[in-house]
């Protein structure tokens, strides 16, 4: 059985969407839905059975086409929160041959979580799998199972998220923001407006690309330069292509589209094949560089580079890991700080507080952006609380490993894993709006309301506009 958890509206600043409910989200720190420590299950004896769980009770195929009515894919997160808010904080569903159960509270999140074994069973993505099995290339930690992801995400996590090595990543992201803000200088001059107005999501994505694959190959792309390489403007329309061909094949089958050899496909094949060359040559570069000892022994050269002088995984399974960090690290962090400068540009007193913190950190700490970031609460709250409003993960998608009872449902048979790059995430985002506040000031037309659409992440429905101004005295 599906279950999927849908992270709660928090209560800080709950908002309607255009729909007129509340949002189906929140809270969605990433890695997962928080646990609270108090929540005894529901004794077995008295529990109801799976029978009686509120839902639909029409065909799949039926309500398949109800969802399509109500705007699919796109708009399944308002789907979800309207029948939540008809059915009650538990729900199952047929869609198609898919069936599932929906929960929406924390605390059944939490009993969820902990009935699993040591070994999730997670929903992965169809046309990413169908990709890897097609090229025969091995899965990384985002698509493997078992104790073949469990064995490779405890080495990963010792290179990726422990405390040891992330202060190691605070330069290389840093370095990739002063680029972010010396580019920003450059556009304010080119207007001749003493200012830069933009919908800025490629700008982001390109920010994003660029700050994980510093952080992953030790190497800089160039994708923030007004000039862009053209083999990496390859790769970054490769990366564009893949994501955009994921979506359709959420829903049509991979294999269905294989065999009839459709466009979707071959483009998203294309896509994934530039994605590995590039990934190739930078394992190929990092390789050389090692070699060569190009890099001081003490210099922090990079995630890929670290797992290949610690020889604990084969080199194919790094290469397949790297590969999906990379595009698991993309369009999480660019999308969320595009909401967050949209929230900041429509409430100019908390960005002016979140402006003096970050000034006063940097005055203590010298400019030192380790310390600066052990000082900036304000900061890291104001990331938490734009992924409450705007989640871009909306759902935590598990198979249950055996008997649980949630909401005093029996819930049939069919473990938390934490987000791989949260610290990567978090740091990146921390960084980034550090070096945008010192800089700029950033604003919006206040009437702008803008909704969401689900495009294997949360998205906004429209352009957002916003202007960076650089400030009169930038610190
Ligand atoms: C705002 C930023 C981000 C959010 C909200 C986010 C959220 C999530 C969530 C909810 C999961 C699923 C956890 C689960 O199934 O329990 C996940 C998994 C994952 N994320 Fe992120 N993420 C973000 C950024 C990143 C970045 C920057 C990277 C790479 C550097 C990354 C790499 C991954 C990987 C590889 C997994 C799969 C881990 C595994 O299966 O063991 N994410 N993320």
């Amino acid at each position: 059985m599906l279950a999927r958890a849908v992270p709660k509206p928090g209560g800080l600043r709950p908002r309607s969407h255009p729909g007129g409910c509340r949002r189906a989200g929140g809270v969605p720190v990433p890695g997962g839905v928080p646990v609270p420590s108090h929540s005894p299950p529901a004794p077995a004896l008295a529990a109801r059975p799976f029978e009686q769980v509120p839902g639909e009770r029409r065909g799949g195929w039926l309500n398949l086409y109800h969802f399509w009515q109500e705007g699919g894919l796109h708009n399944v997160h308002n789907i979800m929160a309207r029948k939540f808010q008809r059915f009650g904080p538990i729900y199952r569903e047929k869609l198609g041959v898919y069936e599932s159960i929906n929960i929406i509270s924390p605390r059944d999140a939490a009993t969820l979580f902990r009935s699993e074994g040591m070994m999730p069973e997670r929903f992965s993505v169809p046309p990413w799998v169908a990709y890897r099995d097609y090229r025969n290339k091995p899965y990384g930690v985002l698509l493997k199972t078992g104790e073949a992801w469990r064995s490779d995400r405890l080495t990963l996590n010792k290179e990726v998220l422990s405390p040891r090595v992330v202060e190691g990543f605070v330069p290389l992201l840093s370095e990739v923001g002063e680029d972010f803000v010396r580019r920003a200088r450059a556009q304010v001059q080119k207007s001749g407006r003493e200012r830069w107005t933009a919908d800025f999501s490629h700008e982001l994505f390109r920010f994003a690309l660029e700050s994980v694959c510093h952080v992953l190959y030790g190497e800089r792309l160039g994708l923030l330069q007004d000039f862009v390489d053209p083999e990496a403007q390859r790769f970054i329309d490769a990366v564009t292509l893949m994501f955009h061909t994921t979506s359709p094949m959420l829903y049509l089958p991979p294999a269905l589209l294989r065999g009839l050899n459709a466009r979707t496909w071959r483009d998203h094949v294309h896509a994934w094949d530039a994605i590995f060359t590039q990934a190739d040559k930078c394992i190929q570069n990092v390789y050389r560089d090692l070699r060569l000892q190009r890099k001081g022994s003490r210099e922090y050269g990079g995630i890929l580079s670290s797992l290949l002088l610690q020889d604990k995984l084969p080199l194919d399974d790094i290469k397949a890991s790297v590969t999906e960090m990379m595009a698991g690290g993309v369009d999480t962090t660019s999308v969320t700080l595009q909401w967050a400068m949209f929230e900041l540009a429509r409430s100019p007193g908390t960005q002016e507080q979140l402006r003096a913190e970050v000034l006063a950190a940097k005055r203590q700490a010298a400019g030192d952006r380790v310390k600066m970031l052990k000082s900036t609460p304000l900061l890291k709250a104001a990331i938490k609380e734009t992924l409450r409003l705007h989640p871009v993960a909306v759902t935590l998608q598990r198979y249950t490993v055996q008997e649980v009872i949630l909401q005093d449902y029996r819930i049939p048979p069919k473990t938390l894993v934490q987000c791989l790059g949260r610290r990567i995430a978090e740091l990146e985002m921390q960084l980034f709006l550090m070096h945008i506040l010192e800089n700029f000031k950033i604003e919006t037309k206040r009437a702008v309301e803008v909704g969401t659409k689900f495009d294997l992440i949360l998205l906004p429905d429209k352009p957002i506009y916003l202007t960076l101004r650089p400030l009169q005295r930038p610190a």
